[in-house]
């Protein structure tokens, strides 16, 4: 795949986004919208059932003209198909980027080097299905004989952050009867505050791990080895406790765990990518196979959408193009994304890692250092608790936060009138965010003037609005893949590899470093400040 390209900053559709946004930047969402009196509908899409308002954005249609101009500039149609047809688009660890795979039907034909690969992913999710069947069911039974009730992910990263937010996000659909916990930190307390009230007799370990090296997942992995023998005394119970998730046979032996207890995936999913391949197992097992299956359908959807419609109604193009305008031309430096569902409450926390760890890169792919800015910082909370928080710095700080609202049609809840409360202030805070209040409003209330400063909303700050119908597992595949496609349509356009994480690499190795020295008496070799703190921690410890 050719690296070179023309430097985004020479395109022409690159350098008349430059002088429009002095022509935009002045104008005000009210004018704007006072201009148009169809714009509130104008700039809005539906597909797949789901509506995205872009209309308060601080954009006009030649900027949208001229976003669109900038995706066709840059490639965006060939390196989509790059991606779905199976070329090494992660070029600096040389592996196609399929994770569109792991969601394509049963008779799709994608190769990677010369081999389809989708009869080996219906296989796996065939042994899934088995074997989430079993444990819901009650036929899987824990090493004396009794049911398993307990079922506990240990994993980091991508091997945690998906399993927990689908967990959560699908906790109306999952079988109450069993607990599902997550252990990823390598803190002990996490180990000890999820295991406290198990009964060894009838918990489950999943040990998920791509590479199944990771430090902390190798370390928690081991505790829960011990903990479980220590009160199930014979080491052929691990066959009944333990399965595990990981691309890497050889490890998951070397571990103890019989490979039949193993459910694999490819070098082509990366981490952050992987919640619907074996890494899904807690999921499926909380939801069941079809329920499972209905959230890879909904994905799949997604990416169909996103590979066959015109970019000018395509969800994740369009959602890829403003945190572009923002993150690049406004210096914006933030994404709030901000569900109101309390399901989705990991829902920030997993996108942090798909965008932050894809698009976190100062390099193009041919090795250039970038003259622009890339991946923005993804953050959030689920609202309404948000609103009592950090609201107040959206809607009258000093910097521009471009936010993602997501807000539900119907509620899988419905307790009196809590979702009309909800709804009402998903639409009351975009209107409030775009409009504000003008002084003349402020005083007209009779507000002192001394006052006035202090009550005036400025207005004109930026939100998206998803409306999504309800909260099902094909909903959520949907939602997720679309924020996947976005992330991968702004990546293309900063002509960065967003399918690495070297980034992640300094640390790990720097702490593998310090661990022998925590443990020895080696001889302290780091800086002054490094060196004073790890001193000072060997004295107390
Ligand atoms: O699944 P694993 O191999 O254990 O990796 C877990 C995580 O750790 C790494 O450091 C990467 O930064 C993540 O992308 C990955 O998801």
């Amino acid at each position: 795949m050719s690296t070179t390209a023309t430097p985004l900053t020479q395109l022409s559709a690159w350098k008349a986004l430059k002088s429009h946004h002095e022509k935009i930047a002045p104008r005000h969402l009210r004018e704007l919208f006072a201009e148009d009196p169809q714009r509130g509908t104008k700039l809005a899409v539906e597909a797949l059932g789901i509506y995205l308002d872009y209309s308060k954005n601080r954009i006009t249609e030649e900027t949208l003209q001229l976003l669109l101009k900038l995706a066709e500039e840059s490639g965006l149609r060939e390196r989509m198909e790059a991606m779905f047809s199976g070329e090494k688009i992660n070029i600096t660890e040389k592996r196609a980027v399929l994770h569109t795979a792991l969601r394509a039907p049963k008779d799709a034909v994608i190769n990677v080097d010369g081999k389809n690969v989708v009869p080996e992913v219906h296989q796996v999710l065939d042994r899934m299905s088995a074997f989430a069947d079993r444990v819901r069911s009650g036929a899987w039974k824990g090493h004396t004989g009794k049911r398993i009730r307990n079922v506990v992910n240990i994993g980091i990263g991508g091997s945690d952050l998906g399993p927990v937010m689908a967990y959560e996000a699908l906790r109306h659909y999952s079988q109450r009867d069993l607990n599902f916990r997550f252990v990823s930190n390598v803190d002990g307390t996490d180990f000890a505050e999820a295991t406290h009230d198990l009964d060894a007799e009838e918990t489950l370990f999943i040990v998920s791990s791509k590479t199944f090296t990771t430090l902390e997942t190798m370390t928690n992995a081991q505790t829960a080895r011990k903990w479980a023998l220590d009160k199930l005394g014979d080491p052929a119970a691990v066959a009944k406790h333990f399965v595990a998730v990981s691309t890497n046979a050889g490890e998951v032996s070397k571990f103890g765990i019989d490979t039949a207890n193993m459910f694999g995936f490819w070098d082509w999913v990366g981490g952050r990518y992987s919640m619907d391949s074996a890494i899904g197992l807690s999921t499926m097992i909380a939801i069941g196979p079809d329920n499972f299956r209905a959230m890879l359908s909904g994905f799949h959807a997604m990416d169909e959408h996103f590979r066959t419609t015109p970019f000018e109604k395509n969800l994740p193009v369009l959602m890829g193009l403003l945190s572009i305008w923002y993150n690049d031309f406004f210096d914006a430096q933030t994404v709030a994304v901000l569900p109101y569902d309390q399901y989705l409450k990991r829902f920030p926390a997993y996108l942090q890692q798909l965008t932050m760890e894809s698009n976190g890169k100062h390099v193009t792919l041919s090795g250039a250092q970038v003259d622009y800015q890339t991946g923005p910082i993804y953050w959030g909370e689920p609202g309404t608790n948000g609103q009592h928080s950090f609201y107040q710095l959206i809607h009258q700080g000093t910097r521009l936060i471009p936010c993602d609202f997501i807000g539900f049609e119907k509620t899988l809840n419905p307790l009196s009138n809590h979702h009309d409360l909800l709804m009402a202030n998903v639409f009351a805070q975009t209107e409030a965010l775009a409009f504000g209040k003008t002084a003349e409003q402020v005083k007209a209330e009779g507000t002192p003037d001394w006052l006035v400063p202090h009550r005036v909303f400025e207005g004109n700050r930026p939100s998206n609005t998803l409306l999504l119908q309800e909260l099902t597992p094909e909903t959520l595949g949907k939602l997720v893949a679309l924020y996947e496609h976005s992330v991968f349509t702004q990546g293309v356009i900063w002509q960065i590899d967003s399918f690495d994480q070297w980034g992640v690499e300094l640390g790990k190795v720097l702490a593998v470093r310090i661990i022998k020295e925590l443990e020895g008496n080696s001889e302290l070799k780091h800086d002054s400040s490094t060196n004073a703190l790890i001193q000072r921690y060997l004295k107390a410890k």
